[in-house]
């Protein structure tokens, strides 16, 4: 894949400039997009700026998320030639970081669950998951080097598993979502995909405006020693397949012989109970958040958000209310439940990539987190035996990002080292 912090070293040491940065991720696109299309719209004519700390950084953005000039097709006919006046305040702040938007990517339509034509970059007979399916795509093929989509339940960590890339969804609100489709209100976050978590963590720090999450030389740290971390199943969301199972083996393997201490777990039961109302809460705010699309454009709804919004209609306000009661009291004893661990690891999607593009897999062993708020990063280097990646998925407590990078930084570099 495309490393960040390798073309920025290149940049610094003068060996290529930020324009022919930009120039090679056209090329390389160029090469690949016809096996993945993971694009919805390019912008041939960037240039590079000169200055900040993603100068020369072509960045792939989700097609929910405006662009200035660029269309926001939301992955729906009902969107055609619709072309944005203004600029997200993420595209924004990209681009005061020295980014560039470079592409669109595709997305399922309004970022849920009907699947894109994009492939998976590693086999084009699977899905590439979804619903950042063109993000995750481009960087696991090597197109991109950074690219934005967002989580509403499994958005960005289940599509980032099957395409082997390295993804965070941070802490709520972290970054804005102003300009941004809405889907749930209470779950839309933001979210990163990059060729490592070493790049990942440089690109959230730049763009989150917090250089405390780099890591320290921008890379893993050598040992794991030290680190207590608390291998949590999720029974809750069902068992895994026997790949993702294998994962979280191999991931637990490697981190405790570069000297962590893993220890099973078990999730208070409020945190279970959350994870059966996240449906309710995503529901009711879709009804609100697509009403003018469902009340005028129903007819023009692919077949399971526009079933899933029929059913949706009829979620009553006390239920919601219900919901976002017992998701505040599970935040709370996540919080106690998480002290006494730096992070937890579990799995990041219930396997590798579903075969067939009718489905972008499910985002069970991802909804709960999205709904708590807290950090969860995919770190890739596990694949199956037919060469497929499937990830494993590090989660922290609130505001514990920086944690969150640390522990996945040494997973990934465990799991480099032995597989
Ligand atoms: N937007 C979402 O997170 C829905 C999904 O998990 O595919």
């Amino acid at each position: 894949m495309l490393s960040l912090l390798d073309l920025l070293r290149r940049i610094d040491a003068g060996h290529i400039s930020a324009q022919s940065a930009l120039s090679h991720c056209l090329d390389l696109i160029e090469a690949r997009e016809y096996a993945v299309r993971a694009f919805t719209h390019m912008d041939t004519h960037a240039a590079a700026a000169a200055q900040g700390p993603l100068r020369g950084i072509a960045i792939g953005v989700k097609d929910i998320i405006d662009v200035a000039g660029m269309p926001t097709g939301m992955g729906s006919p009902i969107y055609r030639d619709n072309v944005a006046r203004a600029d997200a305040s993420i595209t924004a702040m990209l681009r005061r970081a020295g980014g560039t938007p470079l592409a669109k990517t595709t997305t399922t339509a309004f970022a849920f669950l009907d699947p894109t034509e994009t492939l998976n970059p590693h086999n084009p007979a699977h899905t590439p998951g979804g619903s950042s399916a063109g993000s995750a795509a481009a960087v696991g093929a090597g197109m991109l080097p950074l690219a934005i989509g967002t989580q509403t339940g499994g958005s960005v960590i289940r599509p980032a598993s099957y395409c082997g890339a390295a993804a965070i969804k941070p802490s709520f609100r972290l970054l804005p979502t102003v300009g941004v489709k809405c889907y749930s209100w209470a779950l839309d976050t933001l979210g990163l995909f990059a060729a490592s978590v070493p790049d990942l963590a440089y690109a959230l720090a730049a763009l989150g405006e917090r250089p405390d999450l780099r890591l320290p030389d921008d890379r893993a740290p050598d040992s794991a020693a030290g680190l207590r971390i608390g291998l949590l199943m999720q029974d809750f969301a069902g068992p895994p397949e026997d790949d993702s199972a294998a994962a979280l083996d191999a991931a637990v393997k490697a981190i405790e012989a570069d000297g962590a201490q893993v220890t099973p777990v078990s999730a208070p039961e409020s945190l279970a109970a959350a994870y059966n109302v996240h449906g309710i809460i995503q529901d009711y705010e879709s009804v609100r958040a697509l009403a003018w699309e469902y009340d005028a454009h129903r007819d023009q709804l692919p077949p399971i958000l526009g079933e899933t919004l029929d059913a949706a209609q009829h979620v009553p306000a006390g239920a919601y209310d219900e919901a976002r009661r017992t998701a505040h009291q599970a935040r709370r004893e996540a919080k106690s439940f998480m002290r006494g661990y730096d992070a937890l690891l579990t799995f990041a999607s219930p396997g590798s990539a579903p075969e067939g593009l009718a489905s972008t897999g499910e985002s069970r062993f991802n909804r709960l987190w999205t709904l708590m708020g807290v950090p969860a990063v995919n770190v890739p280097g596990f694949r199956n035996a037919a060469g497929l990646p499937v990830g494993v998925q590090i989660v922290t407590g609130f505001g514990r990002d920086d944690k969150a990078l640390q522990v996945a930084a040494c997973i990934e570099n465990a799991l480099q080292k032995r597989l």
